[in-house]
Parts: structure tokens; sequence; C-alpha cells
């Protein structure tokens, strides 16, 4: 995920030579930026470290990053389930922490960012994390930290969601006779093309729905079964609240 919002702060021109990696496979990363596999000896003055490891790693990475960073070092945290508290005593000296929330479309400026931060995240340092995150696409600042894991299961695993559906639609074509490699082609272009066209329109996907179904024709029948006893919006409902509880859970330290 952190190499998705990498990729499009250098599209966006970062210079690389201001990036660091650390990571422990030390893999190259992009021309001109740092790979280290373990931690420097000290952090620049005003440096902002992006914590983009597996939640469960937060206390491992801090027992060692902690004493490296400074009041003036920002923590930005795109770590899932992991509560701004908990970042706050993994990292008692920086001033500024925020938590993000991305999806992978960032990568392509086509992202979704939540974003959350509390009193002790100085303002500048608020708009400094949301001028950051800007290039990455949508991103919308979280008033309720309690609704950080509500919009990670829908903007973050979301993604996971939709191509879940291309993917369903294409073997649905294919299961009432589509030949396999058409269907996964048209299926991926129908959600494309719908999606560029929903973003664009002036009312909402509901109302395109209705106006894609002719009266008495085909899609009023496929309607049917998607909205009979309200089958889509309950398998959705179940599907966000189960992703929402894992979050919860990892809160808690489960
Ligand atoms: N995937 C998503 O769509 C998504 C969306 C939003 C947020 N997130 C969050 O992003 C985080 C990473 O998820 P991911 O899917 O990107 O996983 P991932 O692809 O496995 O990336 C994890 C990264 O952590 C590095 N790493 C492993 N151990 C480390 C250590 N001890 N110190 C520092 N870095 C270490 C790995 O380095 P190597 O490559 O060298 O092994 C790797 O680059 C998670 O906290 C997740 O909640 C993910
Ligand atoms: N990937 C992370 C997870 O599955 C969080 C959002 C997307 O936990």
């Amino acid at each position: 995920m952190a190499g998705q919002m990498l990729a499009r702060w250098l599209d966006c021109g970062l210079d690389p030579s201001r990036v660091t990696v650390l990571r422990p496979s030390g893999r190259a990363v992009a021309e001109g930026v740092a790979v280290l596999t373990d931690y420097p000896e000290k952090l620049e003055p005003g440096t902002t470290v992006l914590l983009g490891m597996k939640p469960y790693q937060l206390a491992d990475v801090a027992a060692r990053l902690a004493p490296l960073c400074r009041a003036d070092t920002a923590i930005l945290s795109i770590l899932a389930g992991t509560p701004l508290a908990s970042l706050r005593a993994q990292f008692p000296a920086p001033q500024s922490i925020v938590r993000a929330m991305p999806n992978l479309p960032v990568g392509l400026g086509e992202g979704v960012t939540a974003l959350f931060t509390d009193e002790a995240t100085p303002p500048e340092s608020r708009a400094q994390a949301g001028a950051l995150i800007e290039p990455l696409g949508l991103a919308e600042w979280i008033g309720d930290e309690a609704l950080f894991n509500a919009i990670t299961a829908l903007s973050g695993c979301g993604p996971a969601f939709l191509f879940r559906f291309v993917d369903a639609l294409a073997r649905a074509g294919e299961a009432i006779g589509i030949p396999v490699d058409q269907a996964a082609r048209m299926a991926l272009a129908t959600v494309q093309g719908s999606a560029n066209m929903a973003a664009r329109a002036r009312v909402s996907p509901a109302t395109l729905a209705d106006q894609v179904a002719s009266p008495g024709g085909m899609t009023r029948e496929g309607l049917n079964v998607l909205d009979a006893d309200e089958r889509l919006l309950t398998l959705l409902t179940d599907t966000l609240a189960a992703a929402r509880d894992r979050g919860e859970a990892m809160a808690r330290g489960a």
C-alpha cells in the first residue's frame, strides 16, 4: 500500500532523494530512492515517517523507531485497526500523528484516503498531512475516530469488494454462455465505463440504474433479483460490517 502512495508522489514530482524506505527485504523501490534494511542513527529535523508495515508489528517497530523521533517528527500511519491513542502511546515525542486510510487506486491518483487526527496535532501539521494526501485522489477528514473502521471497510477494503464483483459479473456471464475471455473483458469495461459515468453524472447512481431499465424491459427483471428483500444491500451491509468488526477486534489486540 505504501508503495502505491510513493509511486503517485514520485509521479507528481516528489524528489526521490528526499525519500528513504526501510524494508527488511531491502528490495529496490524506485530510481533515486534510498532503501535501508535497518534503522538509521537519527532522523533529520521535520522528517515525516509513514508507517506502512502490518498493524501487529507496531510495538516492535516503535521500540526501534520511537527513540529516533523528535517533537517535530510527523507520523502518518496507514495501519488498519490501530487507534490514534495506541500510536501516541508508542510514539510519545511527535506532536503530529495522523491516521490515514488510503486504498490501492491512490497509485493512479484515483484513490480515497480517510484522515483523522487529534487536538495534539498542530493545525499546520494537519494541513501538511492534507497537502501530502491531496494528489492521491479524494481525501476525507473524519471527525469521529469511532467511524474509522467503518470507513476503512467502505473505502480501504472497497477495492477488494469491487474486484470480487467484477469477477462475479464475468463468471455469471460465463454461466449463461458467454465465452470466458469475452465475459471477463466485457465485465471489466462495463464497470469501468459505468463508474466513470456515475462520477460525472448529475444524478445519483440509484437514478442511473433506473435510467438503464427500460419499462417492461430486460434490466428491470435483473434489478428485481438484486432488489428482492434488499438482497444486494443486505449482502453489502453484512460485508462492510464484517470488515469493520475485524478492525474493532484488531484495535482490541485480537
Ligand atoms: N493493502 C491495502 O489495500 C491497504 C489499504 C490501507 C491500509 N493498509 C495498511 O497498510 C499496511 C501494509 O499492508 P500491505 O497490504 O501493504 O502489506 P505488505 O504489502 O505486506 O507490505 C508490508 C510492508 O511492511 C514492510 N515490513 C515488514 N516488516 C517490517 C518491519 N519490521 N519494519 C518495517 N517495515 C516492515 C514490508 O517490507 P518488505 O517488502 O521488505 O517485506 C512491506 O514493504 C497494513 O498496516 C494495512 O493495514 C493496506
Ligand atoms: N487492507 C487492510 C486490511 O485488509 C485494510 C484496508 C485494506 O486489513
